[in-house]
């Protein structure tokens, strides 16, 4: 390795993907924390006095947030007040160890923690809904389930601000995504640095301009790593060409609503964990899973059978063994 380019005489140890610059350990890490630091301060990202929380899974993304919103906090004087924010979704194995360093992050950065279970807050741990579901589908319940506990965490710590491990590399395969599926509402929310998630606290992702270099399983982002190998800026043009997609203005975006059941932010009359859950806790778990079209034909067949029906909330969910009753009492008779 050559000479680190800052001249500060000690040898590099890395070569940075974004720039190009060899560096030594020191100086790699003030240019990631002042990198950071910039995109902050040119995004006016928190006001001063604010609370944050730091949506932790205890993954290395958040991790590091937790680290560097302390460190620059103390060091440039931002004066916020950091939280601990995590999503327990019940998944042995996994999440109880994740757990494990959010804890740790706790005690090591001296931010309180607040942990908000699947099972408290929707009756359903992942590991009942993949028993339920299967395999396939179940990364829709965790996704959906995941961004709705985070709201309602962030609104129970009364917070002004939630701050997410999202970075480079995450919201370029987000774009991508969106491009491939077409989803012009997304597409023009995914770039943002700070988004409104419809209750009043804002969403923002600190690290958007900071690189992830470990290869994560996903198609987007498989051929995201082969295009970086043709062109390292691929990653910045991607996000770019999201930034100035300009929208047509006779294309139908949905408009962000509230949620007639929960009240939660939503792009349609009953919000998507609404709609998995009243799946999950109708035996029907694939409800959720797929076209809204498709949805709305089911829950209309639903509605329209409800009618009909004319047993007793006892005798329905006896006879279908309190799978799949269609009477309207069902979701209070199954659990
Ligand atoms: N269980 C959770 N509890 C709290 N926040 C979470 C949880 N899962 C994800 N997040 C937040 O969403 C961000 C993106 O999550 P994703 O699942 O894509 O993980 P990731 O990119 O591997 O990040 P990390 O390394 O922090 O886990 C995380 O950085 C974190 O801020």
């Amino acid at each position: 390795m050559p000479r680190c380019s800052t001249q500060c005489g000690k040898n590099a140890i890395l070569k940075r993907p974004k720039t190009g610059d060899a560096l030594c350990k020191e100086c790699f890490f003030e240019a990631f924390e002042n990198e950071i630091h910039f995109t902050i301060q040119r995004a006016k990202l928190f006001r001063p006095g604010a609370t944050v929380a730091i949506a932790a899974s205890g993954g290395k993304d958040s991790t590091v947030l937790a680290y560097v919103l302390k460190l620059l906090n103390e060091k440039y004087d931002y004066q916020l007040k950091l939280v601990l924010l995590s999503i327990d979704e019940g998944i042995t194995g996994y999440r109880d160890d994740s757990l494990d360093t959010v804890k740790k992050n706790r005690d090591d950065y001296d931010m309180p923690l607040k942990i908000m279970s699947y099972k408290d807050l929707y009756g359903w741990t992942m590991d009942e809904i993949v028993a339920e579901i299967g395999r396939k589908n179940n990364c829709t319940f965790c996704g959906v389930f995941r961004r709705q506990a985070l709201d309602r965490g962030a609104y129970l710590l009364n917070v002004d601000y939630l701050a997410t491990g999202h970075n480079a590399d995450d919201i370029a395969e987000t774009v991508l995504m969106n491009i491939l599926r077409g989803d012009l509402s997304r597409l023009n929310r995914c770039t943002s640095i700070i988004t409104d998630s419809g209750d009043g606290i804002p969403r923002v992702k600190p690290l958007k301009y900071t690189f992830e270099k470990e290869i994560v399983m996903g198609h987007a982002r498989v051929l995201l790593k082969d295009l970086e190998k043709i062109d390292p800026a691929i990653i910045m043009n991607i996000i770019q060409s999201g930034e100035n997609i300009r929208v047509n203005e006779t294309a139908k975006i949905p408009k962000l609503t509230k949620c007639t059941r929960c009240n939660y932010v939503s792009s349609q009359e009953i919000c998507k964990a609404c709609i998995l859950l009243e799946g999950l806790n109708k035996g029907l778990p694939r409800l959720g899973v797929g076209k809204s079209s498709r949805v709305k034909r089911i829950l209309k067949i639903n509605e329209e059978n409800s009618k009909k029906c004319s047993r007793t909330e006892e005798s329905c969910c006896k006879e279908n063994e309190k799978k799949s009753c269609v009477c309207k009492s069902l979701s209070s008779c199954v659990r």
